[in-house]
C-alpha cells in the first residue's frame, strides 16, 4: 500500500519531544517484556500505537504464533491509527514469511514507525525496517536516527527486554543467571548445609518470577542431596523451566522433589559411562540423562543452546557457582542479601575458587541495581556487558546456514530447527493454520502442523476424555503449548492414546506437511527451493523426528520433507526405488536405502 508524499511529510515529527518519544518506546519494552519465558523461547516485541502523548493502542506477543503485537495494537487504536505513531521495542522478525507485523502497520495507515532495536539475528536485521520506508512510512532508530540520553535510556530498556536473545545470538550459550541468597556474612548455609531460609517470602516470591522468565534452572548435586529441591515457579501462573542436575557422581538419591517430572521435565547432565544403574533408576521415571564427556558448564550451555534455550537460572551452590563463572558462560548476577549472620569458618559462600589473589582481578559487576525487597536487598548486575551485536553476528558458524551457497561440506545440507530460523517455516512449530476434514468430512482448522500432529496422537479413540484431550490441543495457544499437553497427556495417561498410533504417525505427519505446503504457496516455493539439497532438523534430541546432535538420529521430519518436496517435484524419489503406492511410512522405510549420508557431516 502506498501513501501519498502529502501524508507523509505532514507526519515529520519534531525530534526535540525526546522525553514523550522516550516514554513510549519504554512502555512498549514494558509491555513487551510481559511474556517472558512464558512459552519459550522466543522474543519478546510490544506495540504501542500513539498520537502525541496519548496512547491509542497497544499489544504485545504472547508467543511465537500468536497474534503479532502490532496487529494487536492496530485493532485496539481501530481508526486512529492514520497517521498515528508506532512505537516498538525491537523490529519484527516476521520468520514465517507472512509480514503481518509490517503490513498491519501500513494498512492501518501508520505513517511513522520508532524501533527500539534492529532485529538481533542478522537475517531479519534491518528487513522491515527497509519494507517500511519502501512504503513510505517514516522509521526511526533509537540512536541511529534519534539520539539523546532519554533515548539512549528507552534503547536500554529495549536491550534488556530481549537480553536473551542478544547474548544467545553473540555467545552461542544462552543466558545465564547465578542467583543467591546469602546472610550479611557471605554465606549461602549453615556450616551444617542447611539452608532455608536466608532470605525472606517476599524475596524467594522474586526468584519464583526469575525462574518463570527462565528456560531452565540449574543446580549441582550436592544442593539436590542436601535442600531436596523443588526448582518449580510457584508464583501463580505462567511457564515452568525445567530442571537440571549437573552432578558428575551421579551419587543421587533414589527418591527426590526431582525426580516428580508429572509438571515438568528434568535433565540430569552427568560424566560419560557414571553409574549405568542409577541412569536407568532415572529413564524409568521420567528423567532425562545427558551423558558429557567432561561434565562442565560450558558444554551443558552449548548442550541447552542446542536445544533452543535462550534463558537459564543457576541456582547452585558456590563449588558449581565457580567454574561457571570462570569459563565465562554467567551473564549477569542476583544476589539476594539477607540482615542475618550465621557464621561458621566452614560455612558455604556464593562463589568457590576462582583462583584470584589479589583484590583487583575482582570480577566487577557492571549497571548494577539495588532494590530492597522486604526486609532484604537484592543487588543485581551485568558480569559482561550486553553484546554489540553489529560486528559479531553472523558468525562464522551461522553463515552456512543463512547462506545456501555456502556449504559445510561436499553435499549441500539444510538444517532446519527453530521456527525462526532462516529455514524455520519448514519446523512444525511455525504458526501456519491447516484447514482439514477430519474422518467425518468436516473442515477444522489446525493453529500449525504440531498442534494437529499431538491431537491425532488421542483420535479415533472412544473415550469422552480423549475427546477433551484433542479439543484441549487443538484450542493451545501456541505449538509449543500443543506440544507440551500432548506430550504429557501420552505420558500420564498412555491409556488414551490410539493402539496404531507408532504406526499411523509417519502418514498422519505426512498429511499435515502435505496441507501445510499446499495452501501456501511461498511455503511450497521455499521447499521447491531446497531442491538437492539435504533437509535436517537439526533437534538434538528428538531422535525420531530430528537428526540428533551428531547425526544418530533418523530424521524423519527432513525425510518427509524431502518425500513430500519430490513428490510436488513430480520426481517421486520412492517411486524410483520402488513401484510400492502404499503408505507413506512404507515408502520412507525403502527411501531410507539410498540417503544421502549427511551423518557424516560434522555440523
Ligand atoms: N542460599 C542459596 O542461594 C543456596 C544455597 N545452597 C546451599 O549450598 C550447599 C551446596 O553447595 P555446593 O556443593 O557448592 O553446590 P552444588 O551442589 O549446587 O554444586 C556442586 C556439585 O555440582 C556438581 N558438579 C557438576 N559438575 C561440576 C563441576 N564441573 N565443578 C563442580 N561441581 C560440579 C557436583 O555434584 P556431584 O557431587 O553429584 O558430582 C558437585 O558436588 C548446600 O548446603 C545448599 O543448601 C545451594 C544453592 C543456593
Ligand atoms: N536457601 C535459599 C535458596 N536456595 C535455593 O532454592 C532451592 C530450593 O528451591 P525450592 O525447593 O523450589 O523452594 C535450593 O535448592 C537452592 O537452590 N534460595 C533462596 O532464594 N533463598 C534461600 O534462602
Amino acid at each position: 500500500m502506498a501513501f501519498s508524499l502529502g501524508a507523509f511529510s505532514a507526519t515529520i515529527v519534531c525530534k526535540s519531544n525526546y522525553s514523550l518519544e522516550a516514554g513510549h518506546i519504554r512502555r512498549a519494552a514494558e509491555i513487551a517484556d510481559k511474556s517472558a519465558g512464558f512459552t519459550s523461547p522466543h522474543p519478546n516485541f510490544g506495540c504501542v500505537i500513539a498520537v502525541g502523548s496519548k496512547v491509542v493502542g497497544e499489544g504485545f506477543l504472547y508467543a511465537q504464533g500468536t497474534k503479532c503485537a502490532e496487529l494487536q495494537a492496530v485493532e485496539s487504536a481501530g481508526e486512529l491509527c492514520r497517521g498515528a505513531t508506532a512505537y516498538l521495542n525491537m523490529e519484527p522478525g516476521d520468520c514465517h514469511g507472512d509480514h503481518t507485523s509490517v503490513s498491519s502497520l501500513i494498512q492501518a495507515g501508520i505513517s511513522r514507525v520508532v524501533v527500539g532495536i534492529k532485529h538481533p539475528l542478522q537475517h531479519f536485521r534491518g528487513r522491515a525496517v527497509r519494507s517500511l520506508r519502501s512504503e513510505r512510512v517514516q522509521v526511526d532508530v533509537l540512536g541511529e536516527d534519534l539520539q539523546s540520553k532519554l533515548i539512549e535510556e528507552a534503547l536500554k530498556s529495549c536491550l534488556l527486554v530481549n537480553a536473551p536473545l542478544i547474548y544467545r545470538a553473540a555467545c552461542q550459550v544462552p543466558f545465564s543467571v547465578l542467583k543467591y541468597a546469602m546472610t550479611l556474612d557471605g554465606k549461602i548455609a549453615a556450616s551444617s548445609g542447611h539452608a532455608s531460609w536466608i532470605s525472606s517470602k517476599e524475596s524467594r516470591s522474586r526468584v519464583f518470577e526469575l525462574r518463570g522468565r527462565s528456560n531452565a534452572i540449574i543446580v549441582g548435586g550436592n544442593t539436590v542431596r542436601r535442600d531436596n529441591p523443588r526448582l518449580t515457579a510457584r508464583h501463580g501462573g505462567g511457564h515452568l523451566p525445567i530442571r537440571i542436575v549437573m552432578s558428575q557422581t551421579l551419587n543421587l538419591p533414589e527418591v527426590a522433589n526431582l525426580w516428580d517430572t508429572s509438571d515438568v521435565h528434568t535433565i540430569v547432565a552427568t560424566q560419560r559411562g557414571a553409574k549405568k544403574s542409577f541412569q536407568k533408576l532415572l529413564a524409568s521415571k521420567g528423567v532425562e540423562v545427558v551423558e558429557f564427556d567432561i561434565l562442565n558448564p560450558r558444554d551443558v550451555m552449548e548442550h541447552c543452546y542446542d536445544r533452543g534455550y535462550l534463558s537459564i537460572l543457576w541456582e547452585c551452590g558456590g563449588s558449581l557457582a565457580a567454574p561457571a563463572i570462570s569459563s565465562g558462560v554467567i551473564h549477569k548476577v542476583y544476589a539476594f542479601v539477607a540482615p542475618k549472620i550465621i557464621g561458621g569458618e566452614g560455612a558455604p559462600s556464593p562463589v568457590g575458587e576462582l583462583g584470584m589473589v589479589e583484590m583487583s582481578q575482582a570480577l566487577k559487576l557492571i549497571d548494577v541495581s539495588y532494590e530492597k525487597v522486604g526486609p532484604d536487598i537484592l543487588i543485581s548486575g551485568f558480569l559482561q556487558p550486553i553484546p554489540d551485536l553489529t560486528p559479531i553476528i553472523p558468525s562464522v558458524n551461522e553463515t552456512s546456514a543463512i547462506d545456501p551457497t555456502v556449504t559445510p561440506d561436499d553435499a549441500r545440507i539444510l538444517f532446519f530447527y527453530k521456527a525462526w530460523d532462516p529455514y524455520g517455516a519448514f519446523s512444525n512449530f511455525s504458526p501456519y493454520p491447516l484447514h482439514m476434514t477430519d474422518e467425518n468430512g468436516v473442515y477444522l482448522t489446525w493453529p500449525s502442523v504440531e498442534h494437529y500432529y499431538q491431537a491425532h496422537k488421542f483420535i479415533g479413540v472412544n473415550d469422552p476424555l480423549a475427546r477433551d484431550c484433542i479439543e484441549k490441543i487443538k484450542s493451545s495457544k501456541s505449538p509449543e503449548e500443543a506440544a507440551r499437553e500432548g506430550r504429557k497427556i501420552q505420558k500420564q495417561c498412555p491409556d488414551l492414546v490410539r493402539p496404531d498410533w507408532e504406526t499411523a504417525k509417519i502418514d498422519v505427519m505426512y498429511k499435515a506437511l502435505k496441507c501445510k505446503f499446499s495452501i501456501y504457496p511461498h511455503l511450497n516455493s521455499l521447499l521447491l527451493s531446497t531442491a538437492g539439497s539435504v533437509l535436517v532438523e537439526a533437534s538434538p534430541y528428538d531422535l525420531f523426528w530430528g537428526g540428533g546432535r551428531e547425526g544418530e538420529g533418523l530424521n524423519y521430519l527432513g525425510r518427509l520433507l524431502m518425500q513430500l518436496r519430490s513428490e510436488f517435484l513430480g520426481e517421486s524419489l520412492t517411486s524410483r526405488v520402488t513401484q510400492d503406492r502404499g503408505s507413506t511410512s512404507q515408502n520412507i522405510t525403502k527411501t531410507n536405502e539410498i540417503q544421502v549420508p549427511w551423518k557424516l557431516i560434522n555440523r
